[in-house]
């Protein structure tokens, strides 16, 4: 096995320091100006392995397995610059979003752009900052071909990071990325000082919506709640670990939020409130958040947009 790793943010780096434990491991970056120092400023306090090899030159991008951590907004772009050298090789997908251009997951842009490769994802309740200091994390490996997955899931485990195999692809990444979409909503109404309470509803209420808008694109209601699903959202939304979390906490607080910071649930709520009409589905958390990010909602009207619905059986 030999495997690559693409985006040196936090993600990318943490996983290729923990499969740098099996063996070695290129990390390609486009902004690697901290690498003679063997520590990545977006994940402080890590020192890198010897077995990892940084690079920004991607034709040393070599390996037969290649693991995409760049933000779900920038991979599409990615793909279609550099399809000619990522094309049949296994790609694995890292991000947590929905395309906001063509409103799918990043497995869809990666077939689509490398219709050679086998695709899967990679996904599930997991800091950078703890995959990189060696805690025990469990995450999920879809692959709509089994065999591969089945591969995958050895090639990518390593004593500290146990994956879990599902050939259910769609379900796996929609649940990666809409709970950071709930996240931004939960941490929104612990920032306006709704409290616990609302917090457990909205997990709740937008756990329903997650699955409501998975299902309907074709998941397997199960695989929504396991890791990739209800196992994220629990993370996510109750972690200030988490910059979905935060940035929430900023908007109901009325606070400014550090910008650059990748806060992935800001598009994809938008992409899943230009989904939910054309699906038929109901998803007043996510058209809220859209809202909320867009600046079109007011932070205290918030509650009352919810709370004014029509009442309704659970
Ligand atoms: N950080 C985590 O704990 C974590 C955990 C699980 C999944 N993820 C997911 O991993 C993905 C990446 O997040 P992250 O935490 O590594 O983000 P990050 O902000 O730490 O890093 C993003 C990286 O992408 C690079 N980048 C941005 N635009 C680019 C472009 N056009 N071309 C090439 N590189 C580009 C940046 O230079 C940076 O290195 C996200 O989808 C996120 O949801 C993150
Ligand atoms: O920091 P966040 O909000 O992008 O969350 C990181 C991971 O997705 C948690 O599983």
């Amino acid at each position: 096995m030999s495997v690559a790793v693409i985006g040196a943010g936090a993600f990318g780096t943490a996983l290729a320091v923990t499969l740098a434990s099996k063996a070695p491991v290129t990390l390609w970056g486009r902004e690697i100006d901290w690498a003679g120092t063997r520590e990545n400023p977006r994940l402080p306090g890590v020192a890198l392995p010897p077995a990892l090899h940084v690079t920004d030159d991607l034709d040393q991008i070599r390996a037969e397995t290649v693991l995409l951590a760049l933000p779900a907004q920038v991979l599409g772009s990615f793909l279609t610059r550099n399809a000619g050298l990522l094309n049949g090789r296994n790609l694995v997908s890292c991000a947590k979003g929905i395309d906001l251009t063509t409103l799918t997951g990043p497995s869809a842009l990666i077939a689509s752009a490398c219709p050679d490769s086998k695709v899967a994802v990679l996904t599930g309740p997991s800091f950078a900052a703890d995959i990189a200091r060696g805690l025990p994390t469990a995450l999920t490996l879809a692959c709509a071909d089994g065999r591969a997955g089945h591969q995958l899931q050895h090639d990518l485990s390593t004593p500290t990071l146990r994956l879990y195999r599902t050939t259910d692809v769609t379900g796996a990444e929609l649940g990666g990325a809409l709970k950071n979409v709930i996240a931004i909503a939960a941490g929104a109404a612990i920032g306006a000082g709704y409290g616990d309470s609302a917090r457990a509803s909205v997990i709740t209420r937008g756990f329903a919506e997650m699955t409501r808008l998975a299902t309907a694109l074709g998941a397997r209601p199960e695989t929504l709640t396991g890791l990739s699903g209800l196992g994220d959202l629990v993370l996510t939304c109750t972690s200030e670990q988490s910059r979905n979390f935060r940035y929430g906490l900023a908007l109901g607080a009325g606070r400014d939020f550090a910008a650059g910071t990748t806060v992935e649930g800001a598009a994809t709520a938008r992409a899943a409130a230009a989904l939910a009409p054309r699906l038929g589905v109901d998803l007043p958390v996510s058209q809220l958040v859209a809202g909320l990010a867009e600046g079109r909602v007011a932070m205290e009207h918030a509650l009352d947009i919810l709370l004014n619905r029509p009442l309704k059986e659970e």
